[in-house]
Parts: structure tokens; sequence; C-alpha cells
């Protein structure tokens, strides 16, 4: 289920603003306003509840941080992807 380093690596050339660490994959999204970040937000949680994968989010003044894992393979997997894509999509 877990990805290698090397298939995150390759698979991360599609997602060049997204960067990995601790078995994370995290991107940074800027908002004008507060409130773009809070719909940003509501977009994403909808999109992880029909995925059900979740992402953690951090609501910022001007900013939304988006980390995605798969907690129950103790790292990153398809499903991340997946969900990064779809949030892309959605941003
Ligand atoms: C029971 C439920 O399907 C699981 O807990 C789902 C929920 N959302 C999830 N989200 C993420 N990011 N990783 C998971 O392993 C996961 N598991």
């Amino acid at each position: 289920m877990k990805l290698k380093p090397e298939e995150i690596e390759a698979r991360l050339c599609d997602f060049p603003e997204w960067s990995q660490q601790n078995g994370k994959m995290t991107r940074i999204f800027r908002f004008d306003t507060y409130l773009d970040g809070v719909r940003f937000v509501q977009r994403t949680a909808d999109i992880a509840e029909e995925l059900n994968h979740h992402p953690d989010m951090l609501l910022s003044y001007g900013q939304v941080e988006v980390s995605v894992t798969t907690h129950d393979a103790g790292g990153i997997t398809e499903k991340d992807f997946e969900l990064a894509h779809r949030i892309e999509e959605a941003g």
C-alpha cells in the first residue's frame, strides 16, 4: 500500500507545487482574503468526504497549508495523489 520513496519522487513530478517530508505531501495555497481560504477549506472537506480520505489543513490569513498522508498505511499512497489532484482541481 505505502509507495516507495522513488515511486513517490516519480509521481511528485506531476505535482510540482507539492513537497514531501515525514511521510506527508504538503502544499500551501494562497488566497486574497481569509474567507476565500475558509471557502477553499469547505470545498476540500467536501472532496475528502467524497473520497473518504482526509487531509490536515492549517487555515491562516491569506493561505491554507494542506498535508495529505494515508494514516492506515503510515505513509503516502495513491489515495494521497488522487486527493491532491482533486484538491488542485477545486483550488
Ligand atoms: C474508517 C475510515 O475509512 C478510515 O479511517 C479513513 C478515513 N480517512 C482517512 N484519511 C486519511 N488521510 N488516511 C486514512 O487512512 C483515512 N482512513
